[in-house]
């Protein structure tokens, strides 16, 4: 039996990040991790342009009445070249002509005719004034390898004509539940038997962290149809991950099967709870995890455990947790770190945790209904109301 920290330890180092690459079109790389160094191939803006509705002139003007020789809409170029006390109707966002090296607002003018105007602000050289390359100049880096694509970075590709980008592929994972009482939604449900509720959960959870699992199979509690199965989904996976089967009773046959198709064990159970009952082994460079068939058991160890590994894999770095104030209290000593369902939420801009399962039942899948977070409860203590806990946001 392992620590949590321990047992993401020894699966980072057996185990390293996937190394492929793909090119994708940059409307798809939201959260990717880019496989790159990017450079701006332009400046952004790409032309000296006006903040405002107003008029473009030179500032170096001799008396405030000046010509208005023409109007430019943003999107259209002046063609000529301004002389002194002449100025250009411009909009906001048209480019600056030559000539002009200022902008006054609208609303600083006095319009006499179409043809003239008299300012009634002393402006100087650059005053409202954008210069080309002023946001992004050309040849900046804008992106690292390794920087996780955010909806920002991919509006300043956008803003760059970067359309397409080369990030690190999505991991490939299986789905593959066992047990020989769960059943598919579709069937009706037999006496003794269950749903297959571990399924949805796990493929909802990989959904949410932008992957889709590969492969999703279900398997019977017999050890060669799982050897077998086994041996076949890893042949298009990095990780597989199976719920059920990894505790002491005589149908438990995971770790067991993980072990007979030559895997290398690097452990069995982990000091949580729940979710104490998991098991590890690498085989190929694939990692082989076993979770336990009780959900909240198995979320416990999917958050703590296998999302850090999963985004170590995935060339990230994000396993959250947070410091709340406790609402509630829970006596429940424990020999080893508990995970308890939780639900933050704010009030007078303070952020609160309370328990969302007064009874922490490890199969009530009900209790995961309102939770956002789990509350961490370390070995040997209690909570105790408006003290300050440690959470894993999921
Ligand atoms: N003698 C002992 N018995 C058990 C121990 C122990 O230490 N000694 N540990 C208990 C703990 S703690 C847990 S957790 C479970 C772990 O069991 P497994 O991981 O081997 O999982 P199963 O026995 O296959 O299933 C546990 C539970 O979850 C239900 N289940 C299974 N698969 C699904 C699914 N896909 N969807 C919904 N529910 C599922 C299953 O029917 C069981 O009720 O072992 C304890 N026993
Ligand atoms: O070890 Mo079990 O996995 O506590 O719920």
């Amino acid at each position: 039996m392992i620590e949590v920290k321990d047992a993401i330890k020894v699966i980072k180092s057996n185990l390293k990040p996937k190394e492929d690459t793909k090119t994708i079109d940059i409307i798809n790389s939201i959260n990717m991790v880019s496989a790159q160094d990017i450079y701006s191939p332009i400046d952004n803006p790409p032309f000296d342009r006006s903040p405002y509705d107003g008029y473009a002139y030179d500032a170096n003007i001799n008396r405030n009445e000046l010509t208005v020789v023409g109007e430019i809409y943003a999107g259209e170029i002046f063609k000529g070249v301004l002389h002194r006390n002449e100025s250009v109707k411009i909009m906001t966002g048209a480019k600056i002509p030559n000539g002009a090296n200022c902008v006054i607002k609208k609303e600083d003018v006095s319009v006499i005719n179409e043809n003239k105007i008299i300012v009634n602000k002393n402006l100087k050289m650059y005053d409202n004034y954008i210069f080309k390359g002023e946001d992004i100049p050309k040849n900046q880096l804008i992106i690292r390898k390794g920087d996780i694509i955010s909806y920002e970075s991919i509006g300043i590709l956008a803003s760059l004509g970067i359309k397409e980008i080369s990030v690190y592929d999505n991991l490939k994972i299986g789905i593959l539940n066992t047990g020989t009482e769960i059943q598919e939604l579709d069937e009706i449900l037999e006496d003794g038997k269950i749903f297959d509720s571990n399924r949805y959960i796990l493929h909802s959870r990989l959904l949410k962290r932008n992957i889709e699992p590969v492969i999703i199979d279900k398997v019977e509690d017999e050890i060669e149809e799982l050897e077998s199965k086994i041996k076949n989904i890893l042949k298009n996976v990095d990780i597989l991950i199976t719920t059920g089967g990894v505790s002491v009773g005589d149908k438990d046959l995971v770790p067991k099967a993980f072990k007979n198709l030559g895997g290398k064990e690097l452990f069995w159970k982990v000091k949580a709870k729940p979710g104490g009952a998991c098991c590890a082994s690498v085989l190929d460079e694939k990692l082989l995890f076993g979770l336990s068939g009780s959900p909240h058991a198995s979320g416990v160890v999917y958050e703590n455990i296998l999302v850090p590994v999963i985004e170590y894999m995935s060339h990230k770095d994000s396993y959250n947790t947070i410091k709340a104030i406790f609402k509630g209290n829970f006596n429940k000593k424990a020999k080893i770190d508990r995970y308890l369902n939780g639900r933050l939420y704010t009030e007078d801009a303070k952020l609160y945790v309370e328990m969302t399962d007064k009874k922490d039942a490890k199969a009530r899948l009900w209790a995961t209904l309102n939770s956002n977070c789990m509350i961490k409860v370390k070995k040997g203590s209690i909570l105790e109301d408006d003290q300050l806990v440690e959470v894993v946001i999921i």
